[in-house]
């Protein structure tokens, strides 16, 4: 039977701990690592094989109810992942979600509830212009995922950076986010505006939300 001690035992991440300060004083957090070369390599092996067989839909703006596609504003491809029908990669993608998800409510009762994560691939001369990750009609998403997929040899002239649009005392403050293999960032969805600068190379990466109620 557990005990109350075991119950109540809880060892620090390091990892997260520096995740939730982040986020608690800059609304974005970056992670180099987050996933393992080994798991990065699953989960791009996983999106090149679905891609190959034509599962991805050009992204629509809006959400489920009401979208559309503008070519003028996102030029990705998408394929979300149902974690009920995971393949290994998928498999241990959600383990490691589900691991932070947990931290991020036990430590700061951030009270996550829902989740949601597709794949993304940006041909080349793509892009998704400046914009703002919550719907008019939807406010649940708390905090946006992006996990880079791309491969080890990623180069700054390949393009497809992310920029978030910070604000420094009032002035506003790129902030230039390379799309390197491994690499995570978690931001506020409903705060922080952002842009995917357009791709000389084919970009792949996850994409998701961390959702209330
Ligand atoms: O891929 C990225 O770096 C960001 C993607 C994004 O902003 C989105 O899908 O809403
Ligand atoms: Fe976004």
């Amino acid at each position: 039977m557990e005990t109350l001690s075991n119950a109540m035992s809880f060892i620090e991440n390091a990892m997260y701990e520096q995740i939730i300060s982040d986020l608690a004083i800059n609304q974005y957090s970056i992670t180099d690592h987050f996933f393992s070369a080994e798991t990065v390599s699953v989960l791009r092996a996983s999106l090149l094989a679905k891609h190959d067989e034509d599962r991805f839909k050009k992204a629509a703006i809006g959400n489920r109810v009401n979208e559309v596609i503008v070519k003028s504003i996102r030029g990705d491809h998408i394929l979300w992942i149902d974690e009920n029908m995971a393949n290994t990669a998928e498999a241990l993608f959600f383990n490691q979600i589900n691991d932070l998800v947990g931290y991020l409510n036990r430590t700061c009762f951030m009270g996550i509830l829902h989740k949601e994560f597709h794949y993304a691939l940006y041909p080349k001369a793509t892009f998704y212009k400046r914009h703002i990750d919550t719907f008019k009609n939807d406010d649940r998403r708390k905090l946006s995922f992006v996990c880079y997929l791309n491969d080890e040899e990623w180069q700054p002239e390949n393009g497809g950076e992310l920029v978030l649009y910070l604000d420094e005392n009032g002035r506003e403050a790129p902030k230039i986010i390379y799309p390197l293999p491994g690499r995570v960032v978690i931001f506020e969805s409903q705060i922080i505006e952002h842009e995917v600068k357009p791709v000389e190379v084919e970009r792949l990466s996850i994409t998701g939300w961390l959702k209330t109620r």
